[in-house]
């Protein structure tokens, strides 16, 4: 079953000063199963978090449709939960806060909310830190907290817009391992975001390569790698540094198009 279907998804700007139109989104149109993780990779600019954001419904699309669970998408829900970078989460409210919030927002009762708050933070890993503020966590830490978050809502889809990027290469590997073993526990469906190949291919079942600007869907490469996943195995294996090498060279090949085209109408 499909928990998402982005249509001809296309979106341009007018930049406030100059009034020049920027097309972020040219043409874009894929689907996400339901219990499916899927990673959004392209060249820096080509509209990546554009596609995440109308996705969230915190920008309205210049044309096409998006649909979740089958119903077209209106601002912002619960049901559509974003992990961001900068973690996003409230300061004052401990750990345990955190999470039990969303669950007021959504109408959960009261008795219900510290359970399934708890039930979250086990399985990011938080047990134990749950009278703890956000700024007595590791950046690692934070980030599983915010996974925590969006899942305890039970999103239709958890939107990820490059969550690992301003986390260390060690802790980010940990982090990537972490969260593969939260997905394959709970199967939620992932639209994930992000610039780094072998992150997409080590976490993914899909790879939605878009080309640059105006992007359209260059290819879907479905990752031939059986679950559980960690990087030991991973790295060792020839299909995974095929996949890679495969992204890598579309990555490539569309990057020296767009220099071509640069010199071209030079
Ligand atoms: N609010 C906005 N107003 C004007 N232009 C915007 C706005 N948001 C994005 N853009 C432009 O749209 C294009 C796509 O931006 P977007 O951030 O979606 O790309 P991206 O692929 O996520 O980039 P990166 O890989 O560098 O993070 C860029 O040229 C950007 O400058």
């Amino acid at each position: 079953m499909k928990t998402l279907e982005i249509s001809g998804l296309h979106k341009q700007f007018v930049d406030s000063y100059t009034d020049e139109v920027v097309t972020a989104v040219g043409d874009v149109s894929f689907a996400v199963e339901q219990g499916e993780f899927i990673s959004v990779l392209g060249p820096s600019g080509c509209g990546k978090t554009t596609v995440l954001n109308i996705v969230a419904g915190f920008e309205k699309q210049t044309d096409g449709s998006v649909l979740v669970g089958g119903r077209e998408i209106s601002g912002p829900s619960p049901e559509r939960g974003v992990v961001f970078q900068s973690f996003a989460l409230f300061p004052w409210k401990t750990v345990l806060g955190n999470v039990v919030f969303g669950l007021r927002m959504r109408g959960v009762p009261r008795q219900e909310r510290e359970p399934i708050a708890r039930q979250y933070l086990d399985l990011v890993g938080l047990e134990g830190f749950e009278r703890k503020f956000p700024h007595e966590l590791s950046g690692g830490m934070q980030q599983r907290l915010g996974v925590a978050r969006v899942l305890a809502n039970e999103p239709e889809v958890m939107l990820m817009d490059e969550p690992f990027a301003s986390v260390d290469a060690q802790t980010r590997r940990k982090l990537q391992e972490d969260l593969t073993g939260i997905f394959e526990s709970k199967r939620p469906t992932v639209f994930f975001v992000t610039h780094d190949v072998d992150e997409a291919v080590f976490l993914s079942d899909r790879v939605v390569v878009l080309s640059s600007r105006p992007s359209q869907v260059n290819e879907i490469v479905t990752v031939p790698l059986e679950r559980p996943r960690d990087w030991r195995s991973v790295l060792d294996d020839p299909d995974f540094r095929h996949t890679v090498t495969h992204i890598t060279d579309l990555l490539s090949g569309d990057e020296s198009r767009v220099v071509q085209a640069d010199l071209d109408s030079a």
